[in-house]
């Protein structure tokens, strides 16, 4: 299996099952999409800002909740496997993504697995185990959360730099070893991560009189 991004902004996710599983899909998804959450009841855990709609539908009706919601991703997390198989087959019927939470190993095409996931915005690293084992995939992700810090002050660090030395016209090969030096810099990331640092500061401290005055060209 490939990993791959999806952006949900302006996308409905409908998540079937209000338990602890379904309510930490729920969160999930409820950072990017509009998620629509149907149990009979709910687990008592965060949602997030989600719809909440209490119903339990067979595996006759579900594909009706398919076609209300119209959603681009379905999350089964019942306990009922007749109502997550119902809502794979309606699913792939409709050509929606299907995220069964009862299910690991291989996949059908449109059948897709949540990793466990790391965020240091705009940075995103996600851990999967194949299936195998999903605590691990947690460890792991907690792991790396200490790793990853100042990974995202160090994103917005490289596209500020990036757009000042282009604006520069300084070369394209220049520019790359300049923002590599950067990024492999253990100074810079003492001071990203330190937090009290300014962005323009970080940039002229590391690259010192590299910046070329303003207009100039590069070999
Ligand atoms: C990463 C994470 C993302 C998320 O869900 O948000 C996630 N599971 C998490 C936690 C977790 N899941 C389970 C435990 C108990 C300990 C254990 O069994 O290990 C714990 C730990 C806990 O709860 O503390 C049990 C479990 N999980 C699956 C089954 C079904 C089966 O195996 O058949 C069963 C057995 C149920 C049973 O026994 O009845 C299936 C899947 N779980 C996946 C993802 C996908 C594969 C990811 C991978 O490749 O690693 C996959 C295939 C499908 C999917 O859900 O997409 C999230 C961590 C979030 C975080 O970072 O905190
Ligand atoms: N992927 C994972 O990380 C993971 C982890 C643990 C368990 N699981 C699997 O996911 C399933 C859900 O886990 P859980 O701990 O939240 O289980 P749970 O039993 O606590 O919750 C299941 C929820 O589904 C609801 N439900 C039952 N029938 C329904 C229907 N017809 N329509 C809508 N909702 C219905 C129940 O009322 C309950 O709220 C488990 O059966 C297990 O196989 C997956």
């Amino acid at each position: 299996m490939i990993p791959l991004l999806h952006d949900f902004t302006d996308e409905t996710v409908l998540v079937v099952g209000g338990g602890p599983v379904g309510a930490r899909k729920a969160r999930r998804f409820a950072r990017e999409a509009a998620v629509v959450v149907v149990s009979p009841d709910f687990a008592d855990r965060e949602f997030g800002e989600v719809d909440l709609i209490r119903a339990a539908p067979d595996p006759d009706e579900v594909d009706g909740w398919l076609e209300r919601t119209d959603p681009a991703l379905v999350v089964a997390a019942t306990d009922d496997e007749a109502v997550n198989d119902a809502l794979e087959a309606a699913a792939r019927d409709r050509g929606i993504l299907i995220n069964r939470a009862d299910r690991a190993g291989e996949r059908d095409a449109g059948s897709v697995v949540v990793p466990a996931t790391v965020r240091e915005d705009p940075v995103v690293v996600s851990i999967s185990t194949g299936g195998t084992a999903p605590a691990l995939s947690k460890y792991l992700r907690q792991e790396l959360e200490e790793t990853l810090a100042g990974a995202g002050e160090m994103a917005a660090l490289c596209d500020e730099l990036r757009s000042a030395l282009k604006s520069q016209d300084v070369a394209p090969k220049r520019r790359r070893e300049i923002v590599t030096d950067v990024v492999n810099s253990p100074d810079v990331w003492t001071a990203l991560r330190s937090g009290d640092s300014n962005t323009r500061q970080v940039i002229e401290d590391v690259l010192g009189d590299e910046l070329p005055p303003s207009g100039g060209e590069r070999a």
